[in-house]
């Protein structure tokens, strides 16, 4: 797969550490900064990420920050994108399993690389289970259709 991934200044190091492990499991990881420890802000780099799977130009994205949580919040402002910050082995292959999650938020001050590995080789690894799931999934591109873009 091709395989987007940014990070805000918090998340520099585990951003190569992902990239690493991407490549590793035979996957194109395209690093899209952001670049040195200068601070800079989340939402330009989830955009660009986000932006990119809401096109099509790449299969999936990878976005880090502090948390996961600003990152998580200004993707899904995309359509057809579905971010979320994942804290664990489980939280990762369930948000595949049943949410068809493809951008994976992941928290550079909580998590430790141990289990961020294993975490993003599980996502990479997990199908999207289809059946019940596809029409609560397809109920959230609805959403996006009725009210995205609208000003309620
Ligand atoms: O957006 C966040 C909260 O979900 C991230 O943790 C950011 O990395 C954080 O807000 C950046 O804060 P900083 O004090 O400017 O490093």
């Amino acid at each position: 797969m091709r395989i987007a991934v940014a990070s805000d200044h918090r998340g520099l190091d585990l951003r190569n550490k992902v990239i690493n492990v991407l490549e590793s499991l035979g996957h194109e990881a395209i690093d899209e900064g952001s670049c040195g420890s200068e601070s800079v802000d989340y939402p330009d780099f989830a955009a660009i990420v986000a932006g990119k799977v809401s096109k099509g130009e790449v299969d999936r994205g990878i976005l880090i920050c502090g948390t996961g949580i600003g990152m998580a919040v200004a993707a899904n402002k995309f359509c057809g994108v579905r971010a979320a910050p994942c804290t664990d082995e489980v939280t990762a292959e369930i948000s595949r399993r049943h949410n068809n999650l493809n951008v994976l938020c992941l928290s550079a001050d909580l998590l430790s690389p141990r289990v961020v590995e294993r975490m993003v080789e599980v996502w990479v690894n997990t199908e999207f289970e289809g059946a019940r799931h596809a029409r609560r999934v397809e109920k959230i591109t609805q959403l996006e259709r009725d009210y995205l873009g609208r000003k309620n």
